[in-house]
């Protein structure tokens, strides 16, 4: 078999706008057979292109409440009043596959795994600056006045959690090909060599 026996999972926690996306698409692109995305649940409506399991699993208020309450979802958190979430079974299929399971999820969802039994590697992606951030947003244009200033505000407290000692490694997302060299020697020095 080629792929990795139980690997652990990675977890990449970081503001909106920090740059997870994008560091993670580079990331798949250069180990294109180790990393696997666990898809997300959430009850917001897709953005344009988003494709049902696919980018998220997009689900009803109802169904994904019911779903937590009997204990099916790992981590799960409300994002300017929808909710996302994370499944064992989404998780569980990526380390099937024997390839890490990459977690792109906020602040709350780092508390609610570190209570779990997933025992992955902890990521914090941080943008050089709030004033760089709300640049950033603002050129991404995907995000409307309010929902922009509601992710600043969160910005800011997730940046104090980011910065004590809740993960293993910090990047500091401000020249995007430096950020990545860090993150990518990371995970070949350490994501990639343990298993659980
Ligand atoms: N180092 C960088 N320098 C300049 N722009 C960047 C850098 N990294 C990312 N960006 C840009 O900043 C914006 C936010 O990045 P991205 O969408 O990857 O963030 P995210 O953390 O995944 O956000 P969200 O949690 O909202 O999905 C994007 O438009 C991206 O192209």
């Amino acid at each position: 078999m080629s792929g990795l026996r139980n690997p652990r999972p990675l977890v990449l926690c970081g503001p909106s706008g920090s740059g997870k996306s994008t560091l993670v698409k580079k990331m798949m692109a250069d180990f294109p057979d180790k990393f696997g995305f666990s898809i997300s649940h959430t009850t917001r409506q897709p953005r344009p292109g988003e494709v049902h399991g696919q980018h998220y699993h997009f689900t009803s208020r109802e169904e994904m409440e019911q779903a937590i309450s009997d204990g099916r979802f790992i981590e799960s958190a409300s994002f300017c009043g929808n909710m996302y979430g994370t499944s064992k079974a989404a998780v569980e299929q990526v380390i099937q596959e024997g390839k890490v399971c990459v977690l792109d999820i906020d602040v709350q969802g780092v508390k609610q795994v570190k209570k779990t039994d997933l025992n992955p590697f902890y990521v914090f992606i941080k943008p050089p600056s709030l004033e760089e951030l709300k640049n950033r947003l603002t050129a991404r244009k995907t995000e409307s006045e309010e929902s922009l200033n509601h992710r600043l505000k969160v910005a800011s407290e997730e940046m104090e959690y980011g910065t004590s000692d809740n993960f293993d490694f910090i990047v500091v997302n401000d020249n995007l090909d430096h950020a990545y060299a860090q993150l990518k020697t990371f995970v070949e020095e350490k994501v990639l060599k343990e298993t659980n």
